[in-house]
């Protein structure tokens, strides 16, 4: 990837989309600081490799891709959404009253909290996943990068997951999520359509030059229809 010039701007959720391959994943760990780029990576006017660990923990909260099958580890819910609030707490790892309030707050918001003491290895593909994104939420730093979030989720928590970024986004953070399903992305405020390793479009997501971008990039194999909330891209 080249000649990229991309700003995460707070209050705003951005959908990173585009084919198989294109370059999704890698901008998004380029982005989190995790992939060796050239060019400058800045939190405002602060390069961001000069920040320290902790600072940067803060900064951004991180969900991979299919990070976690859960097996080999006795880790129960709770357990993995606490991870969040490492960068929070002192050497020795206590959990402070804001660090259980913040765990609670993001198990709730996922429906986690029926079976927050159950080890991640006994709960479902999706169950984990919502487990993973309130470890994601329980961070609650300024910017969240996340990749692929709707995997393995049913459809109701697939809307539950859009309201959540978009309460995220109107208290000021900035969201990037790569997507899939793009039905959801046109949700977002901004699209970054990437095809072969370049950005094709970076605008609001409701523009018609969104959808061009989007049609170019699939090889002209969506289809476009409107409902009440805006476009929605379908299979052609
Ligand atoms: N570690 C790696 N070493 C070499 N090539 C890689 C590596 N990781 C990714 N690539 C290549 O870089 C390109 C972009 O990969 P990336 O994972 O960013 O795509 P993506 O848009 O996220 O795709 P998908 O929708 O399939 O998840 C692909 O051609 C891929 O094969």
């Amino acid at each position: 990837m080249r000649d990229l010039r991309l700003t995460l701007r707070p209050g705003e959720w951005v959908a990173v989309v585009g084919p198989n391959g294109a370059g999704k994943s890698t901008l998004l760990r380029a982005l989190a600081g995790l992939l060796p780029t050239g060019g400058a990576l800045r939190v405002g006017d602060q390069a961001w490799a000069l920040l320290p660990r902790r600072q940067r923990a803060q900064a951004l909260a991180w969900l991979g891709p299919a990070e976690l099958d859960g097996t080999g580890t006795e880790l129960r819910a709770e357990e993995a959404v606490m991870l969040g609030r490492l960068p929070h707490q002192g050497w020795m790892g206590l959990a402070s009253a804001a660090d259980r309030a913040a765990v609670d707050a993001a198990l709730a918001a996922v429906e986690a909290l029926p079976w927050r003491h159950r080890p991640l290895h006994s709960l479902s593909a999706g169950e984990r996943q919502r487990v993973l994104l309130a470890r994601a939420l329980a961070v609650q730093a300024p910017r969240l990068l996340l990749d692929e979030p709707l995997t393995h989720l049913d459809s109701p928590h697939q809307a539950d997951w859009l309201r959540l970024m978009r309460a995220q986004a109107d208290q000021g953070r900035a969201v990037c999520s790569v997507l899939h399903e793009l039905h959801l992305a046109l949700r977002a405020d901004r699209l970054w359509v990437l095809h072969d390793g370049q950005v094709r479009y970076d605008g609001p997501a409701q523009q018609p030059a969104a959808r061009e971008a989007l049609q170019a990039a699939f090889g002209q194999r969506l289809r476009f229809v409107q409902d009440e909330d805006g476009w929605l891209a379908l299979p052609a």
